[in-house]
């Protein structure tokens, strides 16, 4: 088996992605997570560019990290000087990295046009910057910038830069896709053309402007290179980077490669997630291997073919990935889906029992009066109970009345709630302002309840989401509320339809606090 080496430029390419800037602590924090996955380089930055991506330099040098190189980037020297006078190669030799990557032009057009200089005067800088690099730095890599639209123009000067890094020592020759414009069947004979001049150890660097990043990177390690740059998620310049977590699991459980134990392997969700909330950005619920949505089985044809065999429809198992299959209830739902919640929420129900039919059935009319069940997995184990006549009715609301006021001169409107709920024999009333009328409605709610169910208290309403759907033929447009509550133990998810907002909150609403009152009743 060929050993894969695994660069990240998360902390490089990543943050050249718009929206995405990470604080030095950020940066020092990914990199010892990187680390920890098994990561041979990490790419921390151009200490050229910015006193930040210095600053890294200076405090990843004072951590202890397990086998990762931390490599610093920057380019060849500016024309007009001389490597030992350049001020980037001088900041990257400073910054004391285990390893130098700088990138240099193969493209005629980009010297003529972006250096402005001749090929020949190219080639010289390209050559003495590394020469010199390589005298200070034990291991030093070359981004060949735009590796394949410069073959694709001029394929005699593209290999002659390629010979000018080679003749000056470079440990690894990384062709570059930097606009992300290659297809992967251009890839083999141009890979193989390269290989007869050159004999350096060969790398890909893919950008992802042709939805080709991974397959570009696949196909090149097909061909024999074995460095593969990428950065997590996906992240980098315009639409981004080739996606490590979709490379890792392919060269690993799909070609056969070594690149990380198989422990490492199944830390890599959790690596995506720790770098999007670092980067202050929601996962990707779509992306494969280790999105929420990649293993989530919504079709009734699936489901039940799944709960037969997982292979049916999943192309890798997911916890390989440290990923789990999920089963999701809609209006494309068979009796498998019913039967598989039922089981996740250890409810007893057979496949031949009518209730399962009739479960189906109503989940399909509330989904087409405008429910959603995905995201409000609580509501639907509520509608299963309610259906099985096995709820305990810890409580039912009487009435509730919501005002929302505002006078001149005042800035805010004011909201109050009054609700009457009855629990047991008993009835309460109660009143709450919010600031907003779906929150006064949530603090009446509670102050009626907190009563009787004083752990109501541990809980909190986390997240608030409202989609108006369009009118139908006939109909008015209805509004769906999502209600994300929590407390110390779990999230979970609740829904209500009405054509009026403050109705579809009250539905959700108390369907998160029977939610609570159910699940601390069952663990208790
Ligand atoms: C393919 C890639 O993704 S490469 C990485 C791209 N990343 C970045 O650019 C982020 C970090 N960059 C920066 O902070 C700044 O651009 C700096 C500090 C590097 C340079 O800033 P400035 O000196 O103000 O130059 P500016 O950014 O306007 O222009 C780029 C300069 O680099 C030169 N240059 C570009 N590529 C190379 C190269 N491979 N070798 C030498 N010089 C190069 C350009 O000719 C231009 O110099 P000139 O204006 O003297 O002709
Ligand atoms: C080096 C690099 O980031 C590129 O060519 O895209």
């Amino acid at each position: 088996m060929t050993a894969i080496r695994l660069y990240d430029t998360t902390l490089r390419d990543g943050t050249q992605a718009e929206e995405i800037s990470f604080l030095v602590e950020d940066k020092i924090r990914i990199a010892q997570k990187l680390d920890d996955l098994g990561i041979h380089y990490i790419e921390g930055g151009w200490p050229g560019s910015n006193p930040k991506d210095i600053s890294f330099f200076q405090e990843i040098r004072k951590i202890s990290l397990r086998q990762t190189k931390i490599a610093a980037f920057g380019s060849t020297r500016r024309a007009k000087t001389t490597p030992d006078k350049d001020n980037n190669l001088r900041t990257l030799i400073q910054s004391a990295p285990d390893v130098v990557t700088i990138f240099g032009k193969t493209w005629d057009f980009h010297v003529r046009e972006a250096l402005r200089i001749s090929l020949d005067e190219n080639l010289d800088l390209i050559n003495d910057s590394l020469l010199y690099l390589k005298r200070h730095v034990e291991e030093v890599f070359y981004d060949a910038e735009h590796f394949f639209d410069g073959y694709k123009a001029n394929p005699a000067y593209a290999i002659k830069t390629l010979q000018a890094a080679e003749q000056a020592g470079v440990d690894c020759i990384v062709l570059c896709d930097t606009n992300g414009g290659t297809l992967p069947f251009e890839l083999p004979p141009i890979i193989a053309e390269v290989r007869k001049h050159i004999s350096t150890p060969l790398g890909i660097h893919s950008h992802n402007d042709s939805e080709c990043a991974v397959a570009n990177s696949l196909v090149a390690v097909d061909c024999g290179i074995v460095h593969v740059q990428g950065t997590i998620n996906g992240f980098g310049e315009r639409c981004g980077n080739a996606n490590l977590c979709s490379i890792i699991p392919s060269l690993m459980l799909k070609m056969g490669k070594e690149s990380l134990t198989n422990e490492q392997l199944a830390s890599l969700r959790e690596v995506s997630r720790f770098v999007y909330e670092l980067a202050n950005l929601v996962p990707n619920k779509h992306q494969p291997f280790v999105g929420n949505s990649a293993f989530a089985h919504k079709g009734g044809v699936h489901v039940s073919a799944i709960q037969r065999h997982s292979e049916t429809y999943e192309h890798i198992r997911p916890e390989r990935v440290g990923n789990i299959s999920r089963v999701l209830v809609s209006d494309l739902s068979g009796r498998s889906n019913i039967l598989a919640k039922a089981e996740q929420f250890n409810i007893k129900l057979d496949s031949k029992d009518p209730l399962t039919i009739e479960i189906l059935e109503r989940l399909k009319e509330l989904e087409n009066q405008g429910y959603q069940f995905e995201g409000a997995e609580a509501s639907f184990d509520l509608l299963m109970r309610r259906a099985l006549g096995t709820l305990r009715p810890f409580f039912s609301v009487v009435g509730f009345r919501v005002i929302d006021s505002k006078r001149e001169g005042e800035d805010k409107p004011f909201s109050e709630a009054t609700v009457q709920v009855k629990v047991g024999g008993h009835v309460e009333h109660t009143a709450a302002e919010g600031n907003g009328p779906v929150n006064a409605l949530d603090h009446a709610l509670r102050k009626a309840l907190e009563n009787f169910y004083p752990q109501i208290k541990d809980m909190q309403l986390l997240d608030y989401k409202v989609r108006v759907l369009p009118a139908g033929q006939g109909t008015a447009s209805v509004t769906r509320v999502l209600i994300e509550s929590g407390d110390a133990d779990l999230r979970w998810g609740t829904v209500g339809v009405s054509d009026n907002i403050i109705d579809a909150s009250y539905y959700a609403l108390v369907d998160a606090f029977q939610y609570k009152l159910l699940k601390d009743s069952d663990a208790s």
